[in-house]
């Protein structure tokens, strides 16, 4: 028997807040931090390890986020979830991603269909079109070839897919996978549709209309801006536009596209990168092989998920050592710093990821809770990151936890030698340093110069970024993020919070305003 509980109610986090404080820099430091860096390190899946070396944590510490794990049932809850229950309270809907990409547990059927079948046949027919764009059986109006592919979507269909595609992007063209570019419009600042639109061969180009509800503001604003350029051109929009969208939602009825492919409501927008709407622009980008593979790298790491041990389960223990750092060490937000070029965006996604999903004042019956919830997150690439906000992280006032991610190896290889070092060296030293320096600290006479340490960190090292890799690593998120919910009793898959905004601009765009929101709307010129 399942129950939903809030995480102050739980014997164990209760205990859990009486267990002695790690001091880090201390447990770093000497031999005893060697010994750590080795022994705290728990495998992931394609060639990843999650290393909590430099987290705040000791074995006691660790029973009892054991403890906590096995209170709050989470390996109970995220099989109840991929065997179909209706997870997502305040839509009441299922919470199907994983299934985008693998078989977890039981068949599961809904809307009389086996979800399943009907993912993996949206997958088949878009590595079909895709495949026939490719060798130019579907061609433009002029039976061209098409080079470019455009997405439009916002949101979960914009961050995730675009992230997945620049990470993606160089191995492509390095192991002779790039098939086409790809492009992302979603601000519905016209600047931004425009730019794109002034970058590309718009008679050789493809547009992926991505929207799961159909009816995004931005997103059909954009799509009449992309028809509007494509006409002026003295092309027939329809021959190239195509559709992702759910097959409840407007426009999945609608001729106007070359073709449509449905993902549902079962899967959130911001969890949606492996299925359709990721899958149309990667596939088109870098075949559907590659996709395929994407794919293959989360379903592998889905598995150790549903691992009952936590040292076997890296996605379960970071989320646990999350909340430790949130509800027991009280800091307030968590950096996530990919020591990758290719991840530039990965940040920006889990941005959305994590904060859409976790940040909720009510449980997932609407009750308010009593402790805080999802932290705020953001992050840079490395060393980027190092030139710009490194200086709060290493000595302002608030502890900011982070999430380092490095891989061994570039992806383009091309690198040079500059004073007895790569590039790739370089990256990866810094990213070593930067661990022991938050951790350990250093002492100084100058309080200016002075390091406190004591400032937690984990790191995921791979060897490369690979479409495997990328999608094990993406699983790794999806899968904290949910665990995390499960521990605050919140439901991580609906985004209430984002509607208000939405209805005042809708008044503001209809001139019915009063108040505060007519003189804001008199100073912007609407
Ligand atoms: O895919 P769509 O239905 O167009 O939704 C796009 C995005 O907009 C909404 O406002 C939500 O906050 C996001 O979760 C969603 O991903």
């Amino acid at each position: 028997m399942i129950t939903w509980n809030n995480l102050d109610t739980l014997a164990s986090f209760k205990e859990l807040e009486g267990v002695k404080k790690v001091n880090l820099a201390e447990v770093m430091a000497g031999e005893n931090g060697a010994e750590r860096v080795k022994n705290y390190s728990v495998p992931m899946a394609e060639g990843f390890a999650y290393n909590f070396a430099a987290k705040q944590v000791d074995d006691e510490v660790l029973e009892g986020l054991k403890k906590l794990a096995e209170e709050a049932q989470l390996t109970e809850k995220f099989e109840a979830l991929y065997n179909g229950e209706v997870i997502n309270t305040g839509e009441k809907r299922l919470v199907l991603h994983h299934m985008t990409r693998g078989q977890l547990g039981n068949a599961v059927e809904a809307d009389g269909v086996d979800k399943r079948t009907f993912y993996t046949e949206q997958q088949k027919k878009i590595a079909e079109f895709a495949n026939k764009v490719h060798a130019g059986e579907i061609t433009n109006g002029a039976g061209e070839k098409f080079t470019t592919v455009v997405q439009i979507g916002i949101g979960g269909s914009d961050l995730g897919p675009r992230a997945m595609y620049l990470a993606l992007e160089n191995w492509a063209k390095k192991n002779g996978k790039f098939k086409m570019e790809a492009k992302f419009i979603s601000n519905v600042d016209p600047d931004d549709a425009a730019a794109v639109l002034n970058s590309i061969d718009v008679a050789h180009s493809i547009f992926v209309l991505v929207s799961k509800s159909g009816t995004t503001l931005e997103t059909l604003t954009n799509e009449s801006f992309v028809k509007d350029a494509l006409k002026n051109a003295g092309l027939d929009a329809s021959k190239h536009m195509i559709a992702v969208t759910s097959e409840t939602s407007p426009l999945a009825k609608s001729d106007d596209y070359l073709a449509a492919f449905f993902m549902d409501d079962y899967i959130g927008g911001r969890y949606s990168s492996t299925s359709a709407v990721g899958g149309a622009v990667l596939s088109l980008a870098f075949g559907p092989e590659v996709f395929a593979q994407f794919l293959d790298g989360a379903a592998a790491e889905d598995k150790l998920a549903t691992n009952k041990d936590v040292m076997q389960n890296p996605a379960m223990l970071d989320a646990l050592i999350g909340v430790y750092e949130r509800n027991v060490l009280g800091y307030p937000s968590t950096a996530v710093l990919p020591y990758s070029q290719a991840l530039s965006r990965f940040p920006a996604h889990l941005q959305q990821l994590d904060m859409e999903s976790n940040g909720k004042a009510v449980n997932r019956f609407g009750e308010p809770v009593d402790y805080v919830t999802g932290p705020v997150i953001f992050g840079e690439p490395g060393t980027n990151g190092q030139h710009s906000f490194y200086q709060l992280l290493h000595q302002g006032t608030d502890i900011v936890p982070l999430q380092f991610i490095g891989f061994k190896n570039s992806q383009i290889g091309t690198d040079v030698v500059i004073q007895d070092s790569t590039s790739q060296q370089k990256l990866c030293a810094n990213v070593a340093a930067q661990i022991v320096a938050f951790a350990c600290g250093k002492a100084d006479e100058n309080r200016n110069k002075n390091f406190e340490g004591g400032r937690p960190s984990s790191i995921i090292i791979g060897d490369q970024v690979t479409p495997e890799s990328l999608g094990a690593l993406l699983a790794h998120f999806e899968n904290k993020v949910m665990f995390q919910g499960f521990l605050w009793n919140v439901n991580s898959f609906d985004q209430e919070g984002v509607q208000l905004g939405k209805v005042l601009a809708k008044r503001v765009l209809a001139h019915e305003t009063d108040g505060a929101l007519k003189v804001f709307s008199d100073l912007l010129n609407i």
